[in-house]
């Protein structure tokens, strides 16, 4: 299930975009980054002339047993809170979806709290669940290795679902109270950095309960012991569910050769999680915003990644990578609806 490789960028279709671009009505290079994200979305889709809309948004669910520890500001309950949020159309990621006619799926894989009948049939929400949350990663691993595999398969379904429903690019993010600490603990272990650097204050925790979140994941490690050369083992014993189908997602989406637009912290654990899975996958990925959390310095280090927008924001679900998409689609329409030099009868600089 987790390719041994995935499709070779297209660097005819880029080199087109790049040539295309030289030709426009305007002094070459002057429109910046966004040119390079052209050519980039060329290479990627295979086409000179790239389309990002309609997007999907993969909102993937999951709670975690170390939840129990008291390291998120917010009861575990929240999860399922808003998961019937999205459904109902409540949350952030429901107005930017609106905004940009997307496709919104919801795909639980491991919501521990039972959610009311109108919620789980609602056609938002995907029902793929593995377990019901993780278990607490002081007493034992979070889950199996075939629950890990099982969730990745539900986020490449997702990816591929999104694909087969005609959606040009992937939006992934998640919802699921403490999975800072499952990403935190992940992030660390995956680069070898102290825990002390990147644990961060996820929705809100003050100073003491980020000191205790810290000793968490510290003993958390301790106890478990995972190998960093190891990525599913290590997504096994401290990741999470969501994390896991995140990776999925990442990698079934390059597959389908989709541009993937990474959200906040977590998504781009995940990401980091699926490159070391498969290293190709680097080049599909397009990074949305810097947040706030202080891990995520080190996990965009990591990948080598520069976030287009920086907002300070720290709520995920998919929000950065959304309020990022409006540039992937400018640097679209760019390439497709400007005039050239000899369209437009304007002669071209030396
Ligand atoms: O995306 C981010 O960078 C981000 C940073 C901090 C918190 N979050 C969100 O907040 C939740 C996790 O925070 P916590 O404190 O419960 O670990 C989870 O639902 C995430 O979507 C998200
Ligand atoms: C209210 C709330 C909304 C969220 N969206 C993503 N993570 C979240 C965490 C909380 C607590």
């Amino acid at each position: 299930m987790i390719p041994d490789r995935l499709p070779q960028l297209d660097s005819i279709a880029a080199e087109r975009a790049v040539r295309r671009l030289d030709r426009l009505t305007k002094p070459p290079g002057s429109l910046g980054r966004l040119e390079r994200l052209a050519v980039e979305l060329a290479a990627i889709q295979g086409e000179s002339l790239p389309q990002v809309a309609p997007p999907a948004m993969l909102v993937f669910a999951a709670d975690h047993g170390v939840a129990a520890e008291r390291v998120s500001a917010f009861p575990q309950e929240v999860t399922a809170q808003m998961v019937a949020n999205f459904t109902a159309g409540g949350a952030a990621i429901n107005v930017f979806a609106r905004q940009h006619a997307a496709h919104l799926e919801v795909i639980d894989v491991g919501v521990a709290t039972p959610m009311p009948d109108d919620v789980a049939r609602h056609p938002r929400l995907v029902n793929e669940k593995v377990r019901l949350g993780t278990a607490n990663m002081l007493e034992s691993d979070a889950m199996t290795r075939d629950e890990a595999l099982q969730a990745m398969a539900a986020g490449a379904r997702a990816a591929k679902r999104a694909a087969a429903a005609g959606c040009r690019c992937l939006i992934i993010g998640e919802m699921g109270i403490a999975n800072t600490t499952a990403s935190s603990a992940l992030l660390a272990v995956l680069t070898g950095g102290p825990v002390a650097g990147l644990v961060g204050n996820g929705t809100g925790l003050d100073a003491s309960g980020v000191a205790h979140k810290r000793s968490v994941i510290e003993r958390a490690l301790g106890a478990r012991r995972p190998d960093r050369n190891d990525p599913l083992g290590t997504l096994a014993a401290v990741g999470g569910l969501e994390i896991a189908a995140m990776a999925g997602a990442f990698l079934g989406g390059a597959e389908q050769r989709l541009p993937l637009l990474v959200d906040g912290f977590i998504a781009t654990v995940a990401a980091l999680v699926a490159r070391r899975l498969c290293p190709g996958l680097r080049e599909y990925l397009i990074f949305g915003h810097r947040s706030q959390e202080p891990g995520h310095e080190l996990a965009l280090k990591a990948l080598d990644a520069r976030p287009l927008l920086d907002f300070g924001l720290r709520l995920g679900e998919g929000t950065g990578a959304a309020l990022a998409f409006p540039l992937l689609d400018s640097a679209c329409r760019l390439l497709s609806e400007m005039a050239t030099f000899d369209d437009a009868g304007i002669g071209a600089g030396s």
